[in-house]
């Protein structure tokens, strides 16, 4: 491999410095996604930097992201997981850390099998419509009140249940616990603390000191999700042994599979991670789509009121809406698209590892070499998207292009072998749910928000949210009645 390569070179960047590297002249930057596509303006769609002992490479457009996934899949679809995935061993039964090889497969296989497939995602319909439901019967109770609504917990604590039921046929809060909140909160700060950047992570020698806690403060969320998850295994566990009914969901299959687990401990290690990583991949994922996509269009009214009569005339007053009609309502579908664009919910898709030595383009990405792709900046650029920072889902009604990792300017999911496994269940929750909330309401920013404008500055993560979260004020449809 080293014969072949040699007369290649890394991709252009900042000139290192010995020891840092590039570290010093990036700067704390809280805000990784702009400050590479900035780079990126100076270095080119693909370019390298030296972050401390870790050679690093960003692509940042969609003919490169192209080439990566046609070319090149396998040899780069190995992952640099952060140090603060490795906390309680969590990494090594998690399908989004774990390289590509057999113990990877058969869980993902698990998963997209008996979860993802759509025989097996229709099965639950009616159970996720009662929970959409519930959110209606929340925001109408808001507006009854007059109380401003918090979209983005809202929507969080929506998902939550869709996804228990569909993952373990159980609800996991009602709207007044209080625990999804407790659970956002969790959420949002593992993906920050495991998206932000980490001397451990640079200077891997360093690990064991913990120099910014990352690792401190995983193992205290660790210890609270693998609560919660010990007692729903426990209690499956307990159930089965009195003889109860089968659920024959995913958790069953999860219990009565050992995929390669040598031991109890480690069996009950592998569930812990695999839970661990669907609800927490799914959860803020989408959540924080609605949410981005309810601060656009609160913002552009005119968009707002076309989403408002699709909706009216396609689904009409009478019913609410179903995961199948989405096939119908082609602007819901654009506003989604638009708003997966200029918001994707995981900025950069999760690092790979290069496997192996690879020739790319002409350049050279060598063996154990970090790769980012920055989505962000994918979807921002002016060469591809005219008026990139404009919201107008119109643009994908003149354009046939989808997020389903055959478009690369698009690839708010990934593509390739490492793509989303949870894109269609995600597609149903996302679409039904923001169509309901429009559907059912009509909406207004609190006075103060709609005096000074909205505060759409990103909180930057392995997920991007909103730094401010939204709130908003529903106003109930006149002649609709929620049930
Ligand atoms: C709008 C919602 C969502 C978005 C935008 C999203 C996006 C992504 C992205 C970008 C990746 C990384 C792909 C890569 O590195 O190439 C990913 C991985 C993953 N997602 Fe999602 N996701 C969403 C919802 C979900 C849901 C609902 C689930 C499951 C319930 C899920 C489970 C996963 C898992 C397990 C992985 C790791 C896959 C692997 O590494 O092999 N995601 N997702």
């Amino acid at each position: 491999q080293k014969r072949k390569t040699k007369h290649y070179k890394l991709p252009p960047g900042p000139k290192p410095f010995p020891l840092v590297g590039n570290l010093l002249q990036l700067g704390p930057t809280s805000q990784p996604h702009i400050t590479f596509t900035s780079l990126s303006k100076t270095y080119g769609p693909i370019f390298s930097l030296q972050l401390g002992q870790v050679t690093t490479i960003v692509i940042s457009s969609q003919e490169y992201a192209k080439q990566l996934f046609q070319n090149h899949d396998l040899a780069l679809a190995g992952r640099h997981e952060p140090d603060a995935a490795r906390v309680e061993a969590y990494h090594e039964w998690s399908i989004a850390w774990l390289p590509p090889g057999p113990r990877w497969r058969s869980l993902r296989r698990i998963c997209t099998t008996e979860l993802f497939t759509t025989q097996r995602l229709d099965s639950y319909v009616s159970v996720r419509k009662q929970k959409v439901q519930e959110l209606l019967n929340f925001i109408s109770k808001a507006a009854k009140e007059g109380t401003t609504v918090e979209i983005g917990l809202a929507a969080f604590t929506t998902t939550l249940n869709l996804l228990s039921c569909t993952i373990c046929s159980t609800d996991s809060d009602s709207f007044d616990s209080g625990l999804s909140q407790d659970f956002k909160k969790i959420v949002e700060d593992v993906m920050a603390t495991a998206g932000s950047p980490n001397v451990s992570d640079f200077f891997p020698v360093l690990t064991s000191l913990d120099l910014q806690g990352a690792r401190r403060k995983l193992k205290h969320y660790n210890k609270f999700i693998r609560h919660a998850f010990d007692e729903l295994i426990d209690s499956r566990i307990k159930n089965k042994k009195e003889g109860s009914i089968a659920c024959n969901d995913l958790l069953d299959v999860l219990l009565d599979s050992q995929f390669g687990a040598s031991s109890v401990q480690e069996h009950r290690q592998a569930l812990i991670s695999i839970l661990g990583d669907l609800f927490l991949a799914g959860t803020e994922t989408s959540s924080n789509t609605v949410e981005w996509a309810m601060a656009e269009l609160l913002q552009n009214p005119v968009t707002m009121a076309k989403l408002h009569y699709e909706l009216a005339s396609v689904i009409g007053p009478e019913c609410e809406i179903e995961e199948s009609n989405i096939g119908r309502l082609p602007y819901l579908q654009a506003v989604v698209k638009e708003t997966l664009r200029l918001h994707p919910p995981v900025p950069f898709l999760l690092p790979r590892r290069a496997q192996e030595t690879v020739e790319f383009s002409g350049y050279l990405i060598p063996e154990g070499a970090k790769l980012l792709v920055n989505v962000w900046a994918i979807g921002r650029d002016e060469t591809t998207w005219p008026d990139p920072l404009i919201f107008r889902p119109e643009r994908f009604l003149e354009r046939d292009i989808d997020f389903k990792g055959r478009d690369f300017e698009l690839i708010p999911f990934g593509a390739g072998r490492r793509i989303c496994p949870g894109m269609p269940l995600a597609y149903r929750m996302v679409h039904v749910m923001l169509g309901s909330l429009l559907h059912r309401f009509e909406w207004k920013l609190p006075e103060e928000a709609a005096k000074n404008g909205l505060d759409m500055s990103e909180k930057f993560g392995v997920t991007l949210a909103m730094a401010r979260h939204l709130k908003a004020i529903a106003i109930p449809i006149p002649g609709l009645h929620i049930k």
